[in-house]
């Protein structure tokens, strides 16, 4: 089955996905002939059920997934045809979110979002090396997101919510042309994870950037985004601006999928 791409974005993508086969090793394709494109400030939402291929999906547009046919184009490389160095330029310009935040617990919260700019700032250590405008851009983050009252705590002393406010934090530090979440609010209560989705709806508009988020739970991508797009058993089977899609419609990524109907209350909550 082949989505329709429809868009509410105008201007030319971001990042350009066509016909994208992806195999690990001898096994079967876990994408088979995905198409993607992401504009500059929308957030998309990636839906799917476990096993889907989101992840890989995402990791196809940092090259971290092994390609075996099709383009990928993100921020003007051709991830396909990547030539030397320019692999490290590609993922300085991705800023990547994760599900667990992947902080370094018993350093400062500071020093945290110093390290998304680590690609920039030379041959340092963790302790010096930094400028004062990286330390000036990091506090200026700190703020956006809401926590510069916490720059000088230890990471792992804050709450999940908190924490992945750092993570978004360091990685805008990058200065991202593109963000990819990765199931960010996963671990985090109802409360917290409409606030973080808000946070990176309003970076996706106010910094012009794509934010690719990838979500189990149905109302959420509902609310915080402007197009979900839905994988079925790595294929692209949804593509439409939020608009126009409800839980019903949504129904198509899940079908079958869970006979007691656990996993279907979850996404449903
Ligand atoms: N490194 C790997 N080596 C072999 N197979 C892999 C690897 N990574 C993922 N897969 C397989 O690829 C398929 C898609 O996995 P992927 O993690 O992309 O799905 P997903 O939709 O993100 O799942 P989830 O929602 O559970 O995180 C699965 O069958 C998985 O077992």
């Amino acid at each position: 089955m082949t989505a329709t791409t429809t868009s509410t974005s105008t201007g030319l993508p971001l990042a350009t996905v066509r016909g994208l086969r992806v195999a690990y090793g001898d096994g079967p394709l876990v994408l088979d002939g995905v198409d993607l494109d992401l504009f500059p400030g929308e957030l998309v939402a990636l839906l799917g059920s476990s096993g889907s291929g989101k992840s890989t999906l995402m990791k196809s547009l940092t090259g971290f997934a092994p390609v075996n046919d099709g383009s990928v184009r993100v921020a003007g490389y051709d991830l396909t045809n990547l030539r030397h160095g320019q692999v490290r330029s590609l993922r300085a310009s991705v800023g990547q979110i994760f599900q667990q935040f992947n902080l370094v617990g018993r350093l400062s919260v500071l020093t945290n979002v110093l390290t998304g700019a680590l690609h920039d700032a030379g041959p340092i250590n963790l302790g010096g090396g930094f400028t004062s405008g990286h330390r000036k851009r990091a506090l200026e983050l700190l703020d956006r997101v809401g926590i510069a009252h916490k720059a000088k705590d230890q990471a792992r002393t804050l709450s999940g919510g908190q924490q992945q406010r750092v993570a978004i934090a360091r990685a805008l530090m990058q200065r991202p042309r593109l963000v990819l979440a990765d199931e960010p609010v996963a671990s985090l209560d109802p409360k917290m994870s409409h606030s973080v989705l808000e946070l990176l709806h309003d970076i996706a508009r106010e910094d012009g950037i794509p934010v690719l988020v990838s979500l189990h739970v149905l109302p959420l991508a509902l609310e915080h985004s402007d197009r979900i797009v839905g994988l079925r058993h790595g294929e692209m089977v949804v593509s439409a601006p939020t608009a126009e899609l409800d839980a019903d419609k949504l129904e198509v990524l899940y079908a079958g999928d869970d006979e007691e109907g656990d996993d279907d209350d979850a996404r449903r909550a």
